[in-house]
């Protein structure tokens, strides 16, 4: 396997109140999921203590940053996005080497969060509040926002800045001040968020980042100053910190799993949707909670999407991110890639039938991160497909399963089964069809003639039923979450 000459492992460092500080608890090390052998970065994670010492430095920076005008707050955001632009090819292929995304995307998600934090900075030029008529003489309604305050981030491996960015960027320029966990796996592109924004010239203890474990994610959600709490990941770590943050009435939005469909009708171009579920399925790994992992094709053109599918994916290369020749890396450690593989085999044991699984590697020995693509097909018969359990379970990894339907109502109503509602893909020319699927599929996300993954900075990015809980992300509605609203009824003294 080729690859790019190894770095020398970057130094981690915790940020609190504006220092950047060494961990004192135990070693955290960021492994290459490609090579993992090599150490892309170390350091040592946070104590609660540490916790403890952010929260506090946010707290009191909070009303300073919070009466600071807005517009100050997003040039810093901007100064930010220029320097992420500047470092992205380095910072694209360290998010490559530690996340194990191709570089291509590495060097798209670092320009990606530069676009995300000068959306953010231009909330200066949105309206701060509403005016509203009264029912009573001489006196107006207005409805002001406020920032919550102190606000926990906790965020995943999968989109090590972007994610982060767009938690970030909303809260600051908001006027809250941060504390924030990453994921364990990626600690080095957090720092490079991180640098970016102190350089730009954040004030101390306005953002401060902590690494460490789960157990300190539960220090950050049970801080008492804990005034908001925005959460990517997993459903049950999910829903666990969500019940925590009711328990103590502290606002909460989670971004959890998905189990996405691409629905190809009988009228479809079969080239552009033979594109498309390639990129939503196998992009990024399959590692996208907005990937395609359910694929439901009209019966008339089954064959034939699947023949082009497979035409495409003979010449998907599997390896090395960081080689420009490679189409998909590996997944995010080898225990993801066995977690994979033995769901795959389950479901072909409950019944599957595996039409298409790529090459990997040839070093792999299928024990490493490396994973095939993979397209599994469940029977017709509507009992044995849903005792599968690749119908439901989110592989989060390069499987794609596929059912056969008759129809758009069938695929309507096959993309609805489960708990999760975060984005379809939808493939047909009939704009009827087109109309039905806008009311039919409980999604928060629905791509027309376009792959399921992939969300604008300046629109709501969320999911419907069990994929989110609370205000949606991105656009104006991070605001929602991120300001609290006083209405106040406005007489003059005299009247
Ligand atoms: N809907 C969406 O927008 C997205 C959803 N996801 C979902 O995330 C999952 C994959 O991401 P992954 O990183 O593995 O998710 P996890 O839920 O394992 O981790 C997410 C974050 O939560 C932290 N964490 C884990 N346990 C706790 C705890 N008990 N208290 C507080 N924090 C905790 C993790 O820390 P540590 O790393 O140290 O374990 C990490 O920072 C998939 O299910 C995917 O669908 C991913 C991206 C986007
Ligand atoms: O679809 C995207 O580009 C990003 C969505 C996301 O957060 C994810 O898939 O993890």
């Amino acid at each position: 396997m080729t690859q790019d000459t190894h770095p020398a492992p970057a130094a981690l460092r915790l940020l609190i109140n504006g220092t950047w500080q060494e961990g004192t608890s135990a070693a955290l090390i960021s492994a290459n999921p490609a090579h993992p052998e090599q150490t892309v970065a170390e350091g040592r994670q946070a104590t609660e203590d540490d916790v403890d010492r952010a929260f506090a430095a946010a707290a009191a920076a909070g009303g300073q940053w919070a009466r600071t005008p807005v517009q100050q707050r997003g040039a810093i955001l901007l100064r930010a996005a220029e320097l992420l632009e500047a470092g992205a090819a380095q910072f694209g292929k360290e998010l490559s080497r530690e996340e194990g995304k191709t570089a291509a995307e590495g060097v798209g998600e670092v320009r990606r969060a530069a676009q995300i934090l000068r959306y953010q900075a231009a909330e200066g030029e949105h309206q701060a509040g509403e005016v509203f008529h009264s029912p009573r003489p001489a006196e107006k309604i207005l409805v002001t926002r406020k920032p919550l305050g102190a606000v926990g981030v906790i965020t995943p491996f999968n989109f090590p800045i972007a994610i982060p960015a767009w938690k970030i960027a909303p809260a600051l320029v908001h006027g809250n001040t941060v504390v924030w966990k990453p994921a364990s796996t990626v600690p080095l592109l957090a720092m490079r968020l991180a640098e970016a924004l102190h350089k730009a010239g954040l004030p101390d203890g306005v953002l401060n980042l902590v690494y460490g474990s789960g157990p300190l994610g539960s220090a950050i959600t049970q801080h008492t100053k804990l005034a908001g709490l925005t959460f990517t990941g997993s459903t049950g770590v999910g829903r666990q910190l969500a019940a925590a943050a009711a328990g103590r009435g502290v606002p909460m939005q989670a971004e959890m799993g998905g189990k996405n469909a691409a629905l190809v009708l009988a009228d479809a171009d079969l080239e552009t949707a033979a594109d498309q579920v390639l990129l939503g399925a196998f992009r990024s790994t399959g590692q996208k909670c907005t990937a395609t992992s359910r694929l439901i094709v009209d019966g008339s053109v089954a064959d034939d999407l699947i023949a082009r599918l497979k035409a495409r994916l003979e010449f998907w290369v599997v390896g090395d991110p960081t080689d420009p020749e490679v189409h998909m890396g590996p997944l995010i450690h080898a225990e993801a890639a066995a977690e994979v593989r033995r769901g795959v085999q389950a479901a072909i044991d409950q019944g599957a039938h595996l039409i298409y699984r790529g090459a990997a590697p040839e070093s792999s020995g299928g024990q490493d991160a490396f994973l095939p693509a993979t397209i599994l097909e469940l029977p017709r018969d509507a009992d044995a497909a849903e005792a599968n359990s690749a119908w439901w379970d989110e592989f989060f990894g390069p499987v794609l399963t596929m059912r056969r339907v008759s129809g758009a109502q069938e695929a309507f109503d096959l993309a609805n089964q489960g708990e999760f509602g975060l984005t379809s893909a939808i493939f047909t020319e009939d704009v009827g069809h087109i109309l039905e699927a806008m009311e039919e599929l409980d999604v928060g996300i629905l791509h027309v003639n376009s792959e399921s993954a992939g969300a604008d900075p300046h629109v709501p990015f969320g999911g419907a039923k069990g994929s989110g809980y609370g205000p949606k992300e991105q656009g104006q509605a991070a605001k929602d979450f991120f300001t609290h609203t006083t209405t106040v009824y406005l007489r003059s003294g005299s009247s």
